[in-house]
């Protein structure tokens, strides 16, 4: 079957939803198509991980509306190839399709552990990855969360709040080894003790195999686990086959220009797969979080019908790990300066990241309604020092 659009966007994510609503306000009689491997229309992924475990949401409120914009949704399908002469695409079902102009939203695939093990093993990222956790991780049942990033982070606080007995394995030396100072990633190590979990650092999960009603893991340091489940959050790749297929620029992800336009005039990238340039902290950057899908999408649909702009949004995220949270803008990397600023033993405090003096991420711990004042921060020149930040961003009553 051969279908034909004057938009179609190749993805069915949160970047996908956003670009489609964006073309709707842009162009009002725009023929939108979306093309996605999930059979789901696209909805939130955050509440995967936390508020849909905190019985704050359910799935009925994860949609994001897609099917209001009127855009034609062919799910369940995959894109194998992409001729950008013809300006045609084409799916594993041999279907066609024509476009006027492409968004390439393809998202991230995660890693995989290096054994199958069965069913009871998810490799979390989709609504199905969740739906299958949840059978397995009732209360009282033991779960192996393999990974101390976000995810890992995230699951592990909400499995052992609703009563799971939970294992959190890593191979760095503390959770969220990289992103975090030593004391406070030594502090959440101890947060998670104490709420429960079973953290091990150091380790890596080599072999696992189905055994009856659950999996047995083999760790690198020689142990063998039994458990109802396992679960990982061992970070992703971008998913940029097609683009590579199709001979556009790919280096981390698919390259783009400050309007998110791809190597080829007629085909736009956002999301987790797109490389931008990020004139704020003078570096390429591909970005992994909702804010970026959704803000890219946005901009990526309005671009391709017509309303171009440069995209300068700084990273943002946030998250929540029991009844700790924090945002955070801008780099989150400890191999650049450390400023803590912590304003009562650990339970809230400021965490800058520091360049030549200028300040390039910064770390909202409990510390609430501050992002646009952190924001105006990686904006100024400087130079900062421990000095001159301290007290800087003060909680607000
Ligand atoms: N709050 C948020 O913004 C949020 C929440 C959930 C997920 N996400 C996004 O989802 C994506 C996936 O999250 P993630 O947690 O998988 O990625 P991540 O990059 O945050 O963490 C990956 C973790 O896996 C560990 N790891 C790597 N190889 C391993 C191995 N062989 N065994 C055990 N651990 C291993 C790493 O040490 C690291 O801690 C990311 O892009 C993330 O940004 C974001």
């Amino acid at each position: 079957m051969e279908h034909t659009h004057d938009y179609l966007i190749i993805g069915a994510g949160m970047a996908a939803g956003a670009a489609a609503k964006a073309i709707r306000e842009t162009d009002a009689a725009a023929n939108i198509g979306i093309v996605g491997a999930e059979v789901q229309p696209p909805y939130q992924r955050p509440p995967l991980s936390k508020a849909l475990w905190k019985g704050d949401k359910t799935l009925d409120d994860i949609d994001l509306g897609t099917a209001t914009t009127g855009a034609q949704l062919h799910l369940g399908r995959r894109l194998e190839s992409l001729d950008r002469v013809a300006h045609v695409a084409r799916d594993d079902r041999g279907d066609s399709y024509r476009y006027r102009r492409l968004l390439l939203a393809t998202g991230a695939t995660p890693r995989r552990l290096p054994f199958e093990g069965g069913e009871r093993v998810i490799h979390f990222r989709t609504v199905d990855d969740y739906q299958a956790l949840r059978r397995f991780a009732v209360a009282g049942a033991h779960v192996a969360v393999i990974g101390g990033g976000f995810i890992g982070c995230e699951l592990a606080a909400s499995l052992c709040s609703i009563g799971c007995k939970v294992t959190l394995l890593f191979p760095g030396e503390t959770i969220g080894a990289g992103r975090y100072p030593d004391r406070l990633a030594l502090y959440l190590d101890e947060y998670y003790r104490n709420h429960g979990a079973d953290v091990r650092s150091g380790v890596r999960v080599v072999d696992g195999s189905a055994a009856d009603g659950g999996v047995n893991l083999v760790l690198s340091d020689g142990t063998v686990m039994l458990v109802e489940a396992a679960v990982a959050g061992l970070g992703v790749t971008p998913n940029t086959a097609l683009a590579e297929q199709a001979g556009l620029a790919v280096d981390n992800g698919i390259v783009v220009d400050a309007y998110l336009r791809s190597s080829d005039a007629d085909i736009w990238a956002a999301g987790d797969v797109a490389n931008f340039h990020s004139a704020a902290l003078d570096r390429r950057l591909r970005v992994e979080h909702e804010d970026a899908a959704l803000g890219m999408g946005r901009l990526a649909g309005r671009a391709m019908a017509g309303a171009e702009e440069a995209y300068t949004t700084l990273p943002f995220f946030y998250s929540d790990l029991f009844d700790l949270g924090y945002e955070a803008v801008g780099l989150l990397d400890t191999r650049l300066q450390v400023i803590e600023d912590w304003r009562e033993p650990n339970r809230e405090g400021v965490v800058y990241y520091l360049d030549g003096g200028r300040v390039r991420g910064v770390l909202l711990w409990n510390v609430w309604d501050q992002v646009d004042a952190a924001r105006e921060l990686i904006a100024e020149s400087g130079p900062f020092d421990a000095a001159s930040l301290r007290g800087r961003l003060p909680r607000k009553a």
